[in-house]
């Protein structure tokens, strides 16, 4: 570790770290904001900069806040805390106009925010059991150790009650000893809990957990060793309610995981696409129809893509019960060239939400397609650039661009952007 120094902050990087500069060098500070001077100490010299850690804070910034959460200095799942709400908002506006510095220079930057805390339906908590204590929470900031935590403010109240209920009848058990990680869950049907096993318990064990969940009014679901999903009985099946729609979902499929802002985000979707009944619509990483259910509603017809079967399978039954007949569904990875029926048919547009690594695999396929919008949500602002750049240069332009904060007090950045084609 170098000697104390003091840095005058002016930057701050995508991850929430403090951006300096000590004789032209760029330091990154952890913890530091822009506007603040601290003392801080390297602890990592590079060639082209340097990582210290965070000593004091000699003036602070007049947007530093509290962190609401009482773990956020040491855990892991959150970065802007200590950051005023609509300040993080600008820090993150800022670093996603600068992803797509070469889409959106005249365009303004829209924006869609709820809650910045409670707000989180799922979560997946790690377990570990060393040297007789258990271990209940999450990876942490500097290593990836479980860092054990007490209340977790991200997550919805109901999550938040059943965290604790749950650390502490685990506290009392042996089961910590069988266990990989669990998983809370909350929808419209309720509270749920997944245990996933690394080896197997007798079943009186299994009996006792059952009980205890019946008590806490939550549905259990067990994933037995090395399964890679939980096998779950249809009257189990999960579901979420969308305005009037119920989608049906497997407790380990994607969902999203701010609900209100999910309701929010397909209502902007379902506004600037202004379908009509003339409209065929392609939805493609539809996961069970988050999107493609509503669509129909307005569309003369949709079909959504997904890779996982069962997911397709949950789709098709959503669109069944929710009275819905102009909604197909494929079973496809958009990874690889798809042979496929798309082509046959005058889709008018195309809404695309894929994962993180986007869908440059299947960018030429939708120029075929031609669709006259493109609708792209995306998780990861850098691959969606790179998208849009390819799409723009095949002839459409951007309309609109939103940063929807689907996930506050994280550096994580949800984006809907709406491609034209040019005439
Ligand atoms: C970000 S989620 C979006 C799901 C859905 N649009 C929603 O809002 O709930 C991405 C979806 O893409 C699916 N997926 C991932 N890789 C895929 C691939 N190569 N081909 C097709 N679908 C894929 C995932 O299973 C997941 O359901
Ligand atoms: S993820 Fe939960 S426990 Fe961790 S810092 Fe955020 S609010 Fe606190």
């Amino acid at each position: 570790m170098g000697p104390i120094q003091t840095f005058v902050v002016d930057g701050l990087t995508h991850e929430a770290k403090g951006v300096a500069r000590l004789q032209g060098k760029v330091t990154f500070i952890e913890g530091a904001l822009p506007g603040e001077t601290v003392e801080a100490q390297v602890k990592k010299a590079g060639r082209r900069f340097d990582e210290a850690v965070l000593v004091n804070i000699v003036e602070p910034s007049a947007y530093r806040v509290e962190p609401s959460c009482q773990h956020f200095n040491v855990c892991g799942g959150c970065s802007f805390q200590h950051l005023a709400d609509e300040q993080q908002l600008n820090a993150k506006s800022d670093w996603l106009k600068g992803q797509l510095r070469n889409l959106i220079t005249t365009q303004e930057l829209e924006q869609l925010s709820d809650k910045p805390n409670g707000y989180r339906r799922r979560a997946r908590i790690s377990v570990d059991f060393k040297k007789g204590r258990m271990g209940f929470g999450f990876r942490g900031k500097a290593s990836s150790e479980i860092i054990s935590i007490e209340q977790c403010v991200v997550l919805t109240p109901n999550l938040q009650k059943v965290f604790l209920s749950l650390k502490h009848a685990l506290l009392k058990s042996d089961l910590v000893e069988a266990l990989g990680h669990v998983e809370l869950l909350e929808d419209t049907k309720g509270v749920s809990v997944l245990l996933r096993l690394t080896s197997s318990i007798s079943d009186e064990h299994e009996k006792a957990w059952e009980d205890w969940a019946e008590r806490q009014l939550v549905a259990l679901y067990w994933q037995a060793p090395k399964v890679s999903k939980a096998s779950v009985a249809p009257e189990k099946m999960r579901y979420y309610e969308l305005s009037d729609l119920r989608l049906k979902y497997h407790p380990q499929d994607f969902i999203q995981v701010n609900a209100t802002m999910n309701q929010k985000m397909v209502a902007q979707a379902m506004d600037w696409l202004s379908l009509d009944k003339h409209d065929v619509v392609l939805d493609l990483f539809c996961g069970v129809g988050n999107f493609s259910l509503p669509l129909a509603l307005h569309a003369q017809s949709v079909i959504g893509v997904e890779v996982q079967d069962t997911m397709v399978e949950a789709a098709r039954e959503n669109a069944r019960a929710n009275g819905l007949e102009n909604l197909s569904f494929v079973a496809a990875d958009l990874t690889q060239p798809v042979n496929s029926e798309f082509f046959e048919q005058a889709i008018t547009k195309v809404l695309l939400d894929p994962p993180r690594a986007g869908a440059l695999e299947f960018l030429d396929s939708i120029i075929k397609i031609g669709p006259t919008q493109i609708l792209y949500v995306s998780c990861n602002a850098s691959t969606l650039a790179r998208d849009a750049e390819y799409l723009v240069a095949k002839g459409y332009r951007v309309l609109r661009v939103s940063l929807m904060d689907m996930f506050p007090q994280t550096s994580h950045v949800e984006t809907m952007m709406l491609l034209q084609k040019k005439k």
